[in-house]
């Protein structure tokens, strides 16, 4: 890799062909027009990596039209050649694991270990999604009246744009992309800046898979680039489905810009997830629930906890428990170590972040009880997993209102069931909620109870590629994963025959 890598890495390559630097568009790999790149950095030291294609607006233009072409033979394809396209596609991540994960490890600074997860978890969406491309099945109705027959068929909607986040950057796109191309769709997917790599390397072993040129096109640009690129994205005719993941106001300006053509979106953004730990939770299992949810990532996941609840009367011993589990669990160093299972964050904007929301609550009178957060020296992006005591006035606090997006647990004391609830739901968000409890009858009311697209009760986890995974409220509109997803990806005809 020394000529494509302007910095050494501790892994070799099984397949260099994995590592793309180019944009794959209509089945080939193209620079921008302009001769344009930009550069992506490693987070764990902020060196550069390589450079990438930086698409604008006309390549993308360009690459949507290549889509569409794609699309008028691709949607006609039967449903089992697309089954074994999915399967064929499916099978090369599992063949390629180490080297899907050590592109995560360089571009996200995810630890080796946890890289090998997220491989695993991008390979089940393609699973899902090959073995749901022949469950797309239409109904037969019975007529009201006269001597009709009435009947639905589900057909692929056209061109999809598939706009993706840097925090999970093999998983989001096969969510998406998976669903899409199973439904029989083409995909423009324009990944985040700081992550292309993973996306080019799943477009690269699309192409090994035999993909039909024009089916799966990648598109890199840097933050530059990208509002041009976001304005062809909504507007180009082609383009029937939006489908983002991101940040709540991003989405929110792409989601005004489609419906100025009435064009479809899915979106999934942020969260402000709620994890209660009621007064008769098993405090151990609360604990390790609590370090699934709250640290997965270092804390860089939209279904993260980022405001714990806990009762008032198990509050301390709770949060001794957890520091034991954190001081137990976690192992820090470089990020290629496999031994090691926690990383820094994205991005020195991401530590700006979490540095804002601990200061804060430090000033109105939470109180740190670890370690000092930022004493590592595990590189400039690195922040240790910190549980941070709010007595009172966390409803005046950075935290209770925006997510954190980092490892701050904040552990903030309730009285009652009610308002637990009530602390909950004090949100615009409503994505991941979770809590624990051993009564279950309170399971069955609080699950209820609870704003939101996804319950955890009892579990620090909800995701997985057989559910519908997404949010209510300004957590979006749509749901990936399970059966919906390829619900979301497929337009409903229904077809009246008069006999
Ligand atoms: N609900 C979910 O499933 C889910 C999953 C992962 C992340 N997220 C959310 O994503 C956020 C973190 O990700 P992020 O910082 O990458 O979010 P972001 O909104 O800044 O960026 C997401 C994507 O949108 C692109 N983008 C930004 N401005 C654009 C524009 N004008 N036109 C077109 N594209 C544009 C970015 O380049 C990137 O590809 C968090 O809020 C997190 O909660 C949600
Ligand atoms: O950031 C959110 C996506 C990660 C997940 O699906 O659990």
């Amino acid at each position: 890799m020394a000529g494509l890598f302007k910095k050494t890495i501790p892994y070799e390559f099984n397949d260099p062909s994995l590592v793309q630097t180019k944009a794959y568009v209509g089945g080939q790999w193209v620079s921008a027009a302009s001769g344009k790149t930009f550069a992506v950095l490693d987070p764990e030291d902020d060196q550069e990596v390589c450079q990438v294609a930086d698409l604008g607006q006309d390549d993308v233009r360009a690459a949507i039209e290549s889509a569409q072409r794609a699309f008028e033979s691709y949607s006609k394809t039967p449903h089992r050649e697309r089954r074994w396209l999915m399967r064929r596609w499916s099978d090369l991540p599992k063949a390629n694991r180490e080297d899907l994960a050590a592109l995560c490890t360089l571009e996200l600074a995810k630890p080796f270990t946890e890289s090998l997860g997220t491989v695993q978890y991008a390979i089940d969406f393609l699973d899902w999604f090959e073995g749901a491309v022949e469950r797309t099945v239409g109904d037969t109705i019975p007529a009201f009246r006269g001597n009709n027959r009435v009947l639905t068929i589900r057909q692929p909607q056209g061109v999809v744009a598939a706009v993706t986040p840097w925090n999970s950057p093999l998983a989001m796109i096969t969510r998406k992309a998976g669903a899409a191309i199973a439904a029989g769709n083409t995909v423009v997917c324009k990944p985040a800046p700081e992550t292309p790599l993973c996306a080019l390397a799943l477009a690269r072993l699309f192409e090994k898979a035999g993909g039909p040129h024009g089916v799966f096109n990648v598109i890199p640009c840097s933050p530059e680039s990208t509002p041009a690129v976001g304005q062809e994205l909504c507007h180009n005719p082609y383009i029937r489905h939006l489908s983002f993941t991101g940040s709540t106001p991003v989405g929110k300006y792409l989601n005004t810009e489609c419906a100025k053509n009435i064009k479809k979106t899915s979106l999934e953004l942020g969260g402000n997830a709620p994890f209660i730990v009621f007064e008769d939770a098993d405090l151990e299992q609360a604990a390790r629930g609590l370090i699934t949810s709250k640290f997965r990532s270092s804390g860089q996941t939209c279904v993260c906890a980022n405001r714990v609840l806990v009762h008032s009367s198990i509050l301390d011993k709770f949060a001794l428990i957890l520091r034991q589990c954190v001081d137990d669990t976690f192992v820090y160093g470089s990020v290629w170590d496999r031994k090691v299972n926690f990383g820094p964050l994205y991005s020195g904007k991401g530590v700006d972040k979490v540095r804002l929301h601990i200061q804060d609550a430090i000033s109105k009178g939470a109180q740190v009880l670890n370690d000092d957060a930022f004493a590592n020296g595990v590189g400039p992006n690195f922040i240790k997993p910190t549980i941070i005591k709010v007595a009172s006035g966390s409803e005046n606090m950075k935290f209770t209102n925006d997510e954190t997006f980092g490892p701050l647990a904040f552990l903030v004391p309730f009285e009652t069931e009610e308002e637990a609830i009530r602390a909950a739901n004090n949100t615009d968000v409503g994505l991941a909620s979770y809590f624990y409890t051993e009564n279950i009858s309170r399971l069955w009311r609080v699950a209820e109870a609870l704003k939101a697209g996804m319950v955890g009760a009892r579990v620090g986890l909800v995701s997985a590629a057989e559910m519908p995974f997404g949010g209510i409220r300004e957590s979006g509109l749509g749901r990936e994963g399970g059966m919906e997803a390829l619900e979301e990806f497929l337009d409903i005809k229904s077809i009246t025959i008069g006999i």
